[in-house]
């Protein structure tokens, strides 16, 4: 039987806690970690990194793009770092941030959460701006799949605040509504759905109502985009079910030592266990 993504999720971060570390081989990190900056750089760098994460936190990000910066080669790697993480005990959540018009879609969704997709993750994030509904078999294969899809709802990044809390005509913000088509299709799944939402942990409290989501909130932007243990509580609260903070440059920065790295991942592991114990 296939076990939900939702569940699958749920059962990470009861073991493992809610960080989400990511992973993005950015050329500078590569190099700051004294590798070269080529196919053979990224190789070790990343699964150096997919090693030692996937060993403490229960969900890795892979960004796809620095990978495919790469070529094929770069790609190539991609699959091996998502079956590093998995062997290191793991679900992968790949950020490829796919979207666009059904048919293309249906190859998006055969290529990253379908049954048998080409790439093995856990789910993969997508993104609604062609609208939620051209999203639908993406949704619904990756659900018979036992995969998630996290949908781009309120970005960290500051260029999104104009777009995405745009009013739409019943008054909703624009990420407002994607959020409640996310909370439709998990609705009344236990313990939480598989269409997550990508929210920063750097907007403004109260941007997002997420009570209805019933599923995994993605919050990027924490650590080095500046958002903070304060702020996550002050954005999501101290107990969002399905919250996953995510942060990668702050993490990455402390390898190549595994051991160093493995300790980083832990002490902000402990700082977000912290937080849901103290109301931090
Ligand atoms: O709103 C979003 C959605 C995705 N991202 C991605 O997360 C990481 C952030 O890395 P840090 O080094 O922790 O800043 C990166 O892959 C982004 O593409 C995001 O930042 N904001």
């Amino acid at each position: 039987m296939t076990v939900r993504f939702g569940a699958r999720l749920a059962a990470a971060v009861a073991a493992r806690g809610p960080l989400c570390a990511g992973i993005d081989p950015h050329p500078g990190l590569i190099e700051s970690w004294g590798l070269p900056l080529d196919a053979s750089g990224l190789e070790r760098f990343a699964l150096g990194a997919a090693e030692a994460l996937g060993a403490v936190v229960s969900i890795v990000k892979p960004q796809s793009a620095f990978f495919e910066a790469f070529g094929p080669a770069g790609v190539a790697v991609l699959e091996r770092v998502i079956d590093t993480v998995h062997d290191a005990g793991a679900l992968v959540l790949l950020d490829v941030k796919r979207g666009d018009i059904g048919s293309t879609m249906a190859a998006y969704t055969a290529a990253y959460v379908a049954e048998k997709a080409a790439f093995t993750a856990d789910a993969a994030t997508v993104s609604p701006y062609l609208g939620f509904g051209s999203l639908d078999s993406a949704v619904a294969a990756a659900r018979e799949a036992g995969n998630g899809l996290f949908v781009l709802a309120r970005t960290s990044n500051p260029e999104a605040h104009a777009l995405q809390s745009a009013r739409l005509p019943d008054g909703r913000t624009v990420a407002q509504s994607v959020v409640d088509a996310a909370a439709e299709h998990n609705a009344g799944v236990e313990p939480y759905g598989d269409v997550g939402v990508v929210v920063g942990a750097t907007v403004a409290p109260g941007e997002v109502d997420l009570a209805r989501l019933n599923g995994p909130v993605l919050a990027p932007g924490f650590g080095a985009q500046g958002a903070t243990v304060a702020d996550l509580h002050a954005v999501f609260g101290p107990d969002l079910p399905g919250l996953l903070p995510a942060s990668s440059r702050e993490l990455l920065r402390h390898g190549p030592d595994a051991d160093a790295l493995r300790r980083a991942a832990q002490r902000v592991a402990d700082q977000l266990a912290g937080m849901r114990e103290n109301g931090l």
